[in-house]
């Protein structure tokens, strides 16, 4: 990480202004209005098919509204975004990386250097020769997220990115998560794991049937949620 983002604190706060979502006739994302802000770790939460990739995937440009505006206030930042099935090139872990590093025009001499210091970082160096493919799920996610590193992203989208590994492995996740936050990322990522969100969170948007009903500071999620579909879920009781 550069300075520059190790320091920043003014990354640009991204605007949804009643943003909607339609295909076929079916409206899966209701007129929607939140602000990312600040270097915030926000947690999207819900139950299975309630929105959290769309909106996730709006946020981020992989998708486009039929309706309203998604806005950075000023430059557009540097984005990664890290996916519940890492998309791996079919190359070793190592040249994952160094891929990157070339699309970042960083001198040739300097990439394997650079590829490597990174792996031992997120625990993999003993295991960079290795195809990406064959690597473990949770193996394949922290270099997923090693390659967001060599990015250098101002905001950081994470979609279920644990929702398929074990307790190790989504440790070893989450406290790459947080290595990105303490840079200076904000960190913006959809899980219905309610232990996760209460590990990270620092304010929690509950979707629900396609409508964000809540954005709020998550101690205040978890102690008085506002509607009643966020409370059953916390208690447990909304599957879907
Ligand atoms: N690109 C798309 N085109 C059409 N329909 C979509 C698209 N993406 C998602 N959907 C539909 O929108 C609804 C919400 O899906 P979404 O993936 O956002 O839910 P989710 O909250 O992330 O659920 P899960 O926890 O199961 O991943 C689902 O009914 C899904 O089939």
């Amino acid at each position: 990480m550069n300075v520059e983002t190790t320091i920043s604190t003014d990354i640009a706060p991204l605007h949804f202004d009643q943003v909607r979502f339609e295909h076929r006739g079916h409206r899966l994302l209701m007129p929607t209005s939140v602000t990312f802000s600040g270097c915030r770790r926000t947690l999207i939460m819900g139950p299975n098919g309630a929105g959290k990739s769309l909106l996730m995937r709006l946020a981020h440009g992989l998708l486009r509204p039929s309706g309203g505006q998604v806005r950075w206030q000023g430059a557009t930042p540097v984005q990664a975004m890290v996916f519940q099935r890492p998309v791996l090139l079919r190359r070793s872990a190592l040249e994952n990386l160094t891929y990157v590093l070339a699309i970042r025009r960083v001198p040739r001499a300097q990439r394997k250097a650079r590829a490597l210091d990174v792996l031992e970082r997120f625990g993999l160096a003993a295991l960079s020769k290795r195809p990406a493919r064959v690597l473990s799920g949770g193996e394949q996610q922290r270099l997923a997220l090693a390659r967001a590193w060599l990015l250098d992203p101002s905001v950081l989208f994470l979609d279920e990115p644990t929702s398929a590994l074990d307790p190790a492995a989504i440790k070893a996740v989450e406290d790459a998560v947080n290595a990105f936050h303490q840079q200076g990322t904000r960190i913006i990522m959809a899980t219905h794991d309610l232990h996760q969100a209460r590990r990270l969170a620092d304010d929690i948007i509950f979707m629900y049937g396609g409508q964000a009903l809540e954005h709020t500071p998550a101690d205040r999620f978890f102690d008085i949620p506002h509607s009643p579909e966020a409370a059953a879920f916390i208690r447990g009781e909304l599957v879907w």
